[in-house]
């Protein structure tokens, strides 16, 4: 098991770098998760075989050097993903047991591009970061005000942090391709990598000609809402002036969630961004803060991931 985790985490490592560095990854994404989940196994079955160094213990993403470091005051996680039916509804029911009094869970779409934070006080956008590792991200504050769907200036003149997805559609992602083409530039391999290599640019003009969107799901910091739920957390960052994907539905079954998840399994091609699963939320924030999360995700949260 050890020579086999020697082998596979060097592995991750690189195509982690390629991915998160680079937005050219050698691999498609249902390879690298198909390996990452083979070394998650190998260290649940023989926990002292797992190493500080392994993508297992940490948010992916590193920073690049040419950007000023941003240190999250809340740190950025990532999601735990399930590829089945049967392993979403273990996750729920395992969940329910623990705290039987969770019982309504929040449906949003995944969509596939970079997360961002985006930062305000009294109403007006001072900061926006890419996650970087998790604790440390990138200050892209310029870049982000190149976004139409990123307001300068709130409707309430509050403090909050807000997280969510920057992604480019699909169409915006095709024109951009064929320009390259013509140009003789490399094309990139998917809208999310067309989306990471636009946002993280030293120039903010270029990624004012790149049309980047943007759907805001997290807020890092709720002192200042009045929501209490998710649901009525995505309400009211549009209400506040955010782009949010309005395709979130609550659930109070494991039926419902999955004919949710049936709906835009069926529905994904017809959108006009790529989505890579469903994320299945605790719809209580009161609740998710007590069930908390682990040194790497939301213990309150799964992502439910589209087979290729
Ligand atoms: C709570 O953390 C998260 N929530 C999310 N929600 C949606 N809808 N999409 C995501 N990509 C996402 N990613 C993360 C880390």
């Amino acid at each position: 098991a050890r020579q086999a985790a020697d082998e596979l985490r060097p592995q991750l490592i690189r195509w982690g770098k390629e991915y998160y560095e680079n937005d050219q990854p050698s691999v498609p994404d249902a390879e690298y998760d198909q390996v990452y989940n083979q070394l998650v196994k190998l260290e649940e079955q023989f926990p002292n075989i797992v190493t500080s160094d392994s993508p297992t213990q940490q948010v992916g993403g590193n920073v690049d050097s040419d950007f000023t470091k941003v240190k999250h005051p809340i740190p950025m996680l990532s999601l735990g993903d399930v590829f089945s039916k049967e392993e979403l509804n273990n996750f729920i029911e395992r969940l329910q047991k623990e705290y039987p009094e969770d019982q309504e869970f929040n449906c949003e779409l995944k969509i596939d591009g970079l997360s961002i934070s985006l930062r305000y006080e009294n109403g007006i956008l001072v900061q926006g970061s890419t996650r970087g590792n998790g604790k440390i991200g990138e200050d892209i504050t310029k870049n982000i005000k190149m976004i139409p769907s990123i307001p300068q200036k709130l409707t309430r003149p509050i403090n909050i942090e807000v997280r969510g997805e920057c992604y480019m559609s699909k169409t915006e992602f095709l024109k951009l391709n064929e320009r390259r083409q013509i140009d003789g530039k490399t094309t990139f391999a998917n809208p999310r990598n067309a989306a990471a290599g636009s946002l993280r640019q030293l120039d903010p003009k270029v990624t004012a000609e790149r049309h980047l969107s943007t759907f805001m799901y997290n807020v890092a910091d709720y002192s200042d809402l009045q929501a209490t739920t998710q649901s009525g957390m995505l309400k009211e960052l549009k209400e506040l002036g955010f782009t949010v994907d309005e395709d979130f539905q609550v659930a109070y079954t494991i039926d419902e969630i999955n004919q949710y998840v049936d709906k835009y399994q069926q529905q994904r091609n017809d959108l006009s961004y790529g989505i890579d699963g469903i994320v299945i939320k605790t719809n209580s924030l009161p609740l998710q803060m007590k069930i908390g999360h682990t040194v790497k995700v939301p213990k309150w949260a799964i992502a439910y991931k589209f087979s290729p």
